[in-house]
């Protein structure tokens, strides 16, 4: 306990704190680490520390491209409305029936002749010729090759002469159009020196060369707006390319690159000091255990998470249960340059539990119970640096309770955000992946080989919980057993979650049977209203609930009745039912929205996942969906269920991380 050792902690920081207030002191204490400057290579999933900015238009020079399929065809939609409009009234007047069918005819033979030369010019690669636009069709002497990576230097395309370009190569001084190769005839002549081309159509100035002065693009972010004429068509120069707090990715990295950038600013990953405590503990490797002696698991395990999340460590050892042992290694890791200190075991109330009194003795204890389970003897401090040492940062120091499970849950609920806060995330926090309502009787884990691996925090031992995804994102799921779980502490459990064919069967609840009602036959009464029994609920089996029954019945939903009537002697006695059954999209409705996601496997069974706003605009048009949640997983295809969330959690507003995503039961 933490009043031995000869150093008295406050009795302020002895109360029992919610797992929200410890957090909120944690991250209060917590400081972004100063930023450094590392090579690119050295810096994928780090936090950028300054805005980076193009030091030069990108492309620098004005090169070959070819204008997007698209892109031709609405403008040549437009000229045609501006030909129709030119039209006056008398002379539509003046046209037949006949003639109008014809030109209809005549338009739409254009049109499959335009869309069939659309996809052979999409099949080909987009070089042309570069030309002197006013000089028109006509047969012209190819004086150069100008291609990607090939500066065209020196040359100069004067009327009458081309210049072969490939797609990106720089457009030659002198030219100010490409025609594409599908646009030109090659004509075979006699000497191999020179090669002549016949040009096919009339082009205009600028077209099919990316200018340097362009408007700028959507895509790139900083300064400017779509639209505006800027230098450079894809980055325009001094264009703000990565902004400072942005998390730097693949992507981001070959940004970097592109605009020449190959050091960044970035917020350093912090060092973590690792260290077990216990007389008990033994090296992993030891092969042959003595009486009362455990491997230590919980350095491998949390040097192992540390890593994970990208921090350098430092592996402490063991430390025996010894006061003076656990203050040298506590002293010289101190003084070796560490962030966070992760000490596991010696926090408890025993008289061998040295850990706080040290921590307090080196620094300021600031918690040392958390209302949670596990890991209520989590404790939290801050190790200042002496004043006579500038150079280094506060350390804070985190005393992890032995038990490995409860080490864990500690690690991923408080030193998870805190690595994240000293490493400049903007958001600390660890998305609430799923939370579940213990007042809805809905919902349940249902749990087969699929394995992300949550932390669940339990609030209640009800059985059957509501799981939901972000805020407006849901899943049923179902309990595969019924938890009893502290009706005051805060409950955190690691769940595997999976999914299986849905069989269509129904869980059907019952409220308010009475005892003498309680018996399979009439179990079997009741499923037998709701499409046929299937079985009884574990829960209801053992009979642990007795206000509420629940069974699995075939169905389908749509037949089974609002209340229940079991005849009892001389009286009926009535009951009401609630159907548990996983809400279903019965058609796969505006799937180009992107922030719906439906996979259909070969044939059913079927994922459907959408998001509450669509859930909303299904019903508004009355299509058919049935069900209490937005979202629900039916299907059996694991794979197709994890990729489905992983598009939703990516589509969403914070991205999710399912490995590090709490579910929440309240
Ligand atoms: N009188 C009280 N006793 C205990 C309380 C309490 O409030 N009052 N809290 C209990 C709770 S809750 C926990 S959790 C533990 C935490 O105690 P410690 O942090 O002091 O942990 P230890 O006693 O050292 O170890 C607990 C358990 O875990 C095993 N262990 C420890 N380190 C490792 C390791 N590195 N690798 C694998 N296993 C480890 C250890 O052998 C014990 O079995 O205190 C309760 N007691
Ligand atoms: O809190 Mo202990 O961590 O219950 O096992």
């Amino acid at each position: 306990m933490g009043e031995k050792g000869g150093t008295q902690i406050s009795t302020n920081t002895n109360k029992m704190i919610t797992v929200e207030e410890a957090l909120e002191i944690v991250l209060n204490v917590a400081q972004r680490l100063p930023p450094v400057t590392l090579p690119i290579h050295e810096v994928l999933g780090k936090v950028l520390a300054e805005d980076i900015s193009a030091p030069d238009p990108l492309p620098p020079y004005p090169a070959s491209i070819k204008i997007s399929c698209k892109e031709k065809e609405k403008k040549r939609r437009r000229e045609e409305e501006e030909k129709k409009k030119k039209l006056t009234a008398a002379e539509k007047k003046k046209r037949t029936y006949a003639a109008e069918k014809k030109e209809k005819s005549s338009r739409s033979r254009e049109e499959e002749g335009e869309e069939q030369s659309q996809q052979r010019r999409r099949r080909r690669r987009a070089d042309g010729y570069a030309v002197v636009a006013a000089d028109g069709p006509g047969e012209y002497t190819v004086i150069t090759e100008s291609r990607a990576g090939n500066d065209a230097l020196g040359v100069t395309v004067t009327p009458g002469t081309v210049a072969y370009v490939t797609t990106g190569g720089p457009v030659p001084d002198g030219a100010d159009a490409v025609v594409q190769v599908e646009d030109t005839e090659s004509i075979s002549v006699a000497s191999a020196e020179q090669k002549r081309v016949r040009i096919l159509k009339q082009t205009s100035p600028g077209v099919d060369i990316r200018a340097v002065s362009y408007p700028i693009p959507v895509l790139v972010r900083g300064s400017g707006y779509p639209g505006e004429l800027v230098e450079g068509s894809d980055i325009a120069q001094g264009t703000i390319v990565l902004k400072s707090g942005e998390r730097l990715g693949a992507a981001e990295i070959g940004l970097l690159a592109t605009v020449g950038v190959v050091a960044v600013k970035v917020y350093p990953s912090p060092t973590i000091g690792v260290l077990s405590t216990g007389d008990e503990l033994v090296e992993p490797t030891v092969g042959r255990l003595n009486r009362g002696q455990i491997r230590d698991s919980n350095r491998a395990m949390i040097l192992t998470a540390a890593t994970q999340h990208q921090c350098k460590v430092l592996d402490l050892g063991i430390a025996r249960d010894d006061e003076q042992e656990i203050e040298r290694i506590l002293d010289n890791a101190f003084a070796s340059g560490i962030d966070i200190l992760l000490s596991s075991g010696g926090v408890s109330m025993g008289d061998r539990d040295f850990v706080k009194p040290l921590l307090q003795k080196k620094g300021r204890v600031l918690f040392q119970k958390v209302l949670m389970k596990p890991g209520k003897p989590l404790t939290f401090a801050e190790i200042l640096p002496r004043s006579s040492d500038r150079t280094s940062s506060k350390i804070l120091a985190f005393g992890l309770p032995g038990n490995p499970v409860s080490c864990l849950v500690c690690f991923h609920l408080f030193v998870v955000p805190a690595i994240r806060h000293l490493s400049g995330w903007a958001n600390p926090h660890l998305p609430r992946l799923a939370r579940v309502d213990r007042r809805s009787p809905l919902l349940s884990l249902s749990l087969n080989p699929f394995s992300i691996q949550f932390l669940v925090d339990l609030w209640l031992s009800n059985l059957s919980k509501a799981v939901s995804i972000s805020n407006n994102c849901r899943v049923q799921a179902r309990l595969k057993h019924s938890v009893k779980t502290d009706p005051h502490r805060s409950e955190f459990h690691r769940a595997v979650i999976s999914w299986q064919l849905n069989d269509g069967s129904d869980y059907q609840g019952v409220h308010g049977l009475p005892l003498h009602l309680w018996s399979t036959s009439v179990m079997k009464e009741i499923g037998g209203k709701c499409g046929g029994w299937l079985e009884n609920e574990e829960e209801t089996e053992i009979k642990n609930h007795l206000r509420w029954a629940r069974i699995r019945v075939k169905g389908p939903r749509e037949t089974i009745p609002l209340s229940i009537d079991v005849d009892d002697g001389n009286l009926i006695f009535s009951m009401p039912i609630w159907v548990e059954s996983p809400a279903m999209y019965k058609k796969k409705e505006i799937v180009t929205n992107p922030r719906q996601v439906t996979i259909a496997g070969k044939g059913e069974p079927r994922v459907a996942l959408g998001c509450g706003k669509y859930k909303k605009t299904f019903h508004e048009k009355g299509k058919e969906v049935v069900g209490l949640y937005p979202t629900d997983f039916v299907g059996s295809d694991t794979q197709q269920v994890v990729s489905a969330l992983e598009q939703v959690a990516c589509s969403s507003a914070e991205c999710l991380d399912l490995q590090e995503s709490v579910i929440q039961f309240f």
